[in-house]
């Protein structure tokens, strides 16, 4: 499994590099990844949380475990957003690098998203929903963003500051 940076982290404001070549390498790390998003569990990770500043992410809305559902592994590399609906949809969001936290985030409610798969195929994705959200979602990411800073300064700050005094108290 791989460590999970947790905020506040400046690592984590970064703007992460695109990916040059679907190698091995990046096969592996995309496992590692899978495997360290189902632990902890959760339904997207992007590659700066574990400390790797590449534009690459794993999500899994449907999961391990649900009843019945195959679970749907996605990856996707040098993802670019190529469309947003007109309409928003609000989501309380959840992130593994601010633990223990939600907030209600508004979004587009439909994208669409160009990206390499494992193979480094270019694919297109047309996502709604969850899926939607938390593609966006861990996008941000790939630029820095936290669910965080789409919130009031009040709150992210209350959010920050007792993150900080957890990680004080942990060291
Ligand atoms: O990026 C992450 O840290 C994983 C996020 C993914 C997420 C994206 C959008 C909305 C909610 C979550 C979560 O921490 S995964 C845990 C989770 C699972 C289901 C619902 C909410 C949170
Ligand atoms: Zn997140």
């Amino acid at each position: 499994l791989l460590p999970i940076y947790t905020a506040p982290d400046p690592l984590l404001k970064t703007i992460s590099k695109p990916v040059e070549k679907v190698d091995a390498e990046i096969r592996k790390l995309i496992d590692d990844m899978f495997e360290t998003m189902y632990a902890a569990p959760g339904i997207g990770l992007a590659a700066i949380q574990v400390g790797v500043q590449k534009r690459l992410l794993v999500i899994d809305v449907v999961g391990k475990g649900q009843e019945g559902e195959e679970p749907q592994p996605l990856a996707l590399i040098n993802p670019e957003i190529t469309w947003v609906s007109d309409h928003d949809a609000t989501y309380e969001e959840g992130c593994l690098s601010v633990p223990e936290h939600y907030a209600d985030v508004v979004r587009p409610a439909e994208v669409e998203v160009s990206y390499l798969d494992i193979d480094g195929k270019q694919q297109t994705l047309r996502a709604d929903g969850l899926l939607s959200t938390c593609v966006q979602h861990e996008m941000d990411h790939l630029d820095g963003i936290l669910f965080l800073d789409h919130i009031s300064a009040l709150k992210r700050n209350m959010i920050l500051r007792k993150l900080l005094k957890q990680k004080k108290l942990a060291s």
